[in-house]
């Protein structure tokens, strides 16, 4: 617990400014300070070192007091009124600071920057001179105990060009200064959403110009991230380009490979809003490199979510598809198994070079272990390079090095033995050829039981540097020291009755008895033995080298303290050195966890290697849900797998050209959710280079994934369940492409049942005409099973259930064919309706079905006008009422329930 207000004064400063004297209205020097300081930033809380303490005042004081749940305390007078405070100890800022991060505060750190004892030499009302040295933002951490280990720490500066505001390109520049990483990308507006899901950055900068555009805001909200905005003009053109020049020392832009104006300027921001919250600590950063994002699967947002890839839909990580896959060991390869699987490959080829490593690894369980003992010893590398360079490391991170290196060499070693695959090979060359020059020197450097932080002390090993011996010696061995002076003394003295003695007032000295001390105030004595004092028995004297001593002594530990310093100062020079060549050293490592992991979960779950190609195949014999899988098998229940089959043949415009759409019926709780996602998942794994949970898959490369389910309501929005849908399906309808792969998880339902029949209808004939993406479509609308007569590439499967004594079986089977019934009935009889209310709804589904309201459906699909069902809409005439009617409409302003009725009224216009 932070100590209250009695601590408050630990510099001597006047921070009350002499209440007792009734000088209410009186603003102390240091309050004055205070607040000049705030007042540079507004936005943040001010942590004001005083002491072993960072203290806040006011409404800062209120704000942490709250978050924190820290006492509250009020110290002195400002204009006449209390100034409330709190504040937290030194060594356990790091952890306030996560709690108010993580609450949504930025932290602006002011630290004393000269020495008390300074500041009192200029009179008792000199107040300590203090700066603000850093702001800390959740984009900016680099702290071990502020960060997810095993997740990138994501700032992201977003910028727009400038002359389109409709069909606008943005450039993104995404930083993590935890690790370097520095990538730039350049998206249009469309593709965005799916660009900023994928990276989850922890805060977004950009201007406050293009921040006022409230549509994009939103958007940029939807991921959680911190928006901050920034006052612009300083940023942009040459202004970026100079703050590139600048950063890497450079004379061209040349150095850093074809950038695009876009990528130039989003770079600089990111670096101007570095600059501006580390100040005088420079980063260290990779050059910001290009990343193509058609490189990679589009997966938006909604379907990240849907899907539960790295975050379940309750936030959590149990439970995704990361957590069913991640048997990484070290927490630089769970980043970077987040970050492949954030970003599924398009390329065969590189999905091939990693299928390849992840075999090896398979075929081999003995290497994979060895493998996986030396990474487990393999610290975060790159993260404790970022902290050293920020001047925020301790012994620990020198330590990291040292170990990652000897593990990173070691596997190098092994891997070479054996005949690796090509990305295998490349990796064990550089990584067997490591200079073991720095580890060697950290290991004879780096002492045993190393604390955080280095100031500290005891870090250095014993034997590594003379002098700090000799000061450490005489810091924990002064009575030893003292004790063979004096045997020393003796000798010369020539007597066996002297001590050495300490005393506040002489400090360390010789004593000796009258006779003695008589003696030694003669020559040859008295040219080494200074008389200092009589006493009535005995007299004391000193020497030059016991004044040393005492001195040295006094001074030992912060002798100690400093050498130590100048050797973590070189070690850490030393390290920086390199930084370029230990930052490829942990990409490496990183990357052979990720593949020996792949292969133990390929191991572990029986998984298979899948054909990946440019076709559009997609076919899947006996696919399981890795996760649904897993949480039966810790039941003990078998998981049913089930055969998918989507694909078809490339060929654009051609009329039989497409992937095949599935529509799935059955009833509830029969597996049809699971069955969707399954073949999601298994295209996602695929396109990692992962194997995947299936007897045998072929998959040419998804370009595009979509996956929605109808009826989830966005409260926090402000959108109803319909709205949320329609928005979702038509973002689909307008996206997906040949080769994209769509998962429609009963879309239409969230609305009056002949609505959504009919839109569920639309959407399905646009996929199978327009869009002739592979897709799989669950739906409880059996009626949609009859366009199977009309549309070719649509195939009818149903979930198979049997009925035993009136009671519906569940077999988790996916067949040809569409249901014959939907069991609702006795679905909710399951479920524990009363028995009343399931006979009443057993009685009124015989009546309906005895009316047959299918057969106006059947009939429907025999007149309808099927192969032209998505006609394109004929050109708006001027003075159109439908037009007009719409553009008068302002979506901005108006409310779910307001927008709905829009959309009603529109309908019943078109239909009149
Ligand atoms: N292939 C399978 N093998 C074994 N159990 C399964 C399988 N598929 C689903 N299940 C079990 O059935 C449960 C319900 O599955 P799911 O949610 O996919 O059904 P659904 O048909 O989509 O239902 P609803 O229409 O109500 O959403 C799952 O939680 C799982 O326990």
């Amino acid at each position: 617990m932070p100590r209250n207000s009695e601590n408050a004064n630990p510099t001597g400063e006047d921070l009350d400014g002499g209440k007792a004297k009734g000088a209410d209205s009186r603003v102390t020097p240091m309050m004055a300070q205070y607040l000049d300081i705030k007042r540079g930033h507004p936005d943040c809380l001010l942590f004001y070192r005083m002491g072993d303490f960072y203290e806040l005042f006011f409404e800062d004081a209120r704000k942490a007091s709250e978050t924190l749940g820290i006492v509250l305390t009020k110290r002195g007078k400002h204009l006449g009124e209390d100034i409330p405070m709190c504040g937290v100890p030194i060594e356990r800022s790091d952890d306030y600071l996560h709690k108010l991060i993580a609450c949504g505060h930025r932290v602006a750190v002011c630290e004393q920057t000269e020495d008390p004892a300074e500041a009192r030499k200029r009179g008792g009302k000199s107040v300590v001179q203090r700066a603000v040295v850093r702001l800390v933002t959740p984009g900016t951490l680099t702290e071990e105990r502020l960060l997810e280990p095993g997740r990138a720490n994501l700032l992201v500066a977003l910028v727009r060009q400038r002359d389109k505001a409709d069909a606008a390109l943005f450039g993104l520049a995404a930083v993590d200064i935890s690790t370097g990483a520095f990538d730039v990308y350049v998206t249009e507006t469309g593709a965005l959403g799916a660009l900023l899901a994928r990276l989850e950055p922890r805060e977004i900068v950009a201007a406050e110009t293009l921040l006022a555009d409230s549509v994009l805001r939103a958007r940029l909200e939807e991921g959680g991230a911190a928006i901050t905005p920034l006052n612009e003009k300083a940023f942009f053109g040459r202004a970026a380009e100079k703050k590139l020049l600048d950063y890497y020392g450079l004379g061209t832009l040349d150095g850093l490979g074809p950038l695009s104006h876009l990528e130039i300027d989003a770079a600089g921001l990111c670096l101007a809003y570095i600059e501006r919250t580390q100040f005088a600590s420079k980063p260290r950063l990779n050059r910001p490199s290009r990343v193509e994002t058609r490189a990679a699967m589009e997966i938006d947002a909604a379907t990240r979510v849907n899907l539960e890839l790295a975050r379940s839909q309750s936030g959590q990580r149990q439970g995704t598809l990361l957590w069913a896959l991640d048997r990484t060991v070290s927490s630089a390869g769970a980043r970077t198994l987040a970050e492949w699987l954030a970003a599924p490959l398009r390329d065969i080829e590189k999905i091939a070079l990693r299928q390849d490593a992840a075999a090896f690894f398979l075929d081999d369980p003995l290497l994979r272990a060895d493998l996986r003992r030396d990474l487990r010893a393999a610290p975060d590398m790159t993260r404790a390079l970022g902290r050293l360079a920020l001047d925020r490391g301790g012994p620990r991170d020198l330590a990291a090095l040292r170990d990652g290196l000897f593990a990173a060499r070691q596997c190098g070693v092994a891997l070479a033995q054996k005949d690796p695959p090509f990305l295998l090979a490349k990796a064990a060359e550089f990584l067997a050829e490591i200079d073991t020059a720095l580890p060697q020197r950290l290991a004879v450097a780096l002492g045993e039981d190393l604390p955080l932080d280095r100031r500290a002390g005891n870090f250095v090993a014993a034997g590594y540097d003379q002098p700090l011996d000799d000061a450490r010696a005489l810091r924990d061995e002064s009575r030893r020291v003292i004790a063979s002076m004096q045997g020393m003394y003796c000798e010369k003295a020539e007597t066996r009755a002297l001590k050495i003695k300490h005393n506040n007032f002489l400090g360390y000295f010789i004593e000796v008895n009258q006779a003695q001390g008589e003696k030694l105030l003669k020559p040859p004595f008295n040219a080494e033995f200074i008389h200092r004092q009589t006493m009535a028995d005995a007299m004391r004297f000193s020497t030059a080298e016991l004044s040393q001593l005492e001195s040295r002594i006094t001074n030992a530990a912060d002798e100690a303290l400093a050498i130590e310093a100048r050797i973590f100062s070189e070690l850490v020079a030393a390290a920086l050195g390199q930084s370029a060549e230990l930052e490829a050293t942990a990409a490496a490592l990183a990357a052979l966890d990720v593949l020996t992991a792949l292969a133990e979960t390929a191991a572990d779950a029986g998984w298979i290697r899948p054909r990946v190609d440019n076709s559009l195949a997609f076919q899947i014999e006996a696919g399981r849900h890795p996760v649904v899988e897993a949480a039966l098998k810790a039941r003990g229940e078998p998981f049913v797998p089930n055969d998918c089959d989507l694909g078809g043949a490339l060929g654009g415009k051609n009329k039989d050209s497409g992937g095949k759409l599935a529509v799935i019926t059955g009833p509830n709780m029969a597996g049809k959710s699971t069955f969707l996602r399954q073949n999601a998942l298994i295209a996602i794994l695929a396109q990692i280079g992962s194997f995947v949970p299936a007897k045998s898959a072929h998959i040419g490369v998804v370009d595009r994934l979509f996956s929605r389910v109808g009826a989830s309501d966005d409260l926090a929005r402000g959108r109803s369940t319909f709205m949320v849908e329609m928005v979702e399906t038509a973002a689909i309808l307008n996206q997906a492409t040949e080769k994209s792969l769509v998962i429609l998880d009963e879309i239409g339902r969230g609305t009056a049942t002949y609505d959504g029949l009919s839109i569920a209808w639309a959407v399905m004939e646009h996929l199978h005409e327009t869009n002739r993406s592979r897709a799989l479509f669950a739906t409880h609308f059996h009626e949609l099973t009859h366009l199977r007569q009309k549309l070719p590439r649509l195939v009818n499967l149903c979930m198979r259930v049997s009925d035993w004594r009136g009671e519906v079986v569940f077999l988790h089977e996916v067949a040809q064919g569409a249901a014959d019934r939907s069991y609702g009935v006795q679905v909710a009889s399951l479920a524990g309706l009363p028995v009343a209310v399931v006979e009443r709804a057993r009685q009124i589904l015989g009546e309906l079905e005895l009316n047959d309201l299918r057969t106006p459906v059947e009939r429907l699909v025999a007149d309808l006008p099927l192969f032209a069902p998505a006609p394109p809409p004929p050109p708006a005439k001027r003075g159109d009422a439908l037009r007009e009617a719409l553009a008068a409409l302002d979506p901005d302003d108006m409310t779910p329930r307001q927008a709905l009725e829009a959309l009603f009224a529109l309908k019943r216009a078109a239909e009149s």
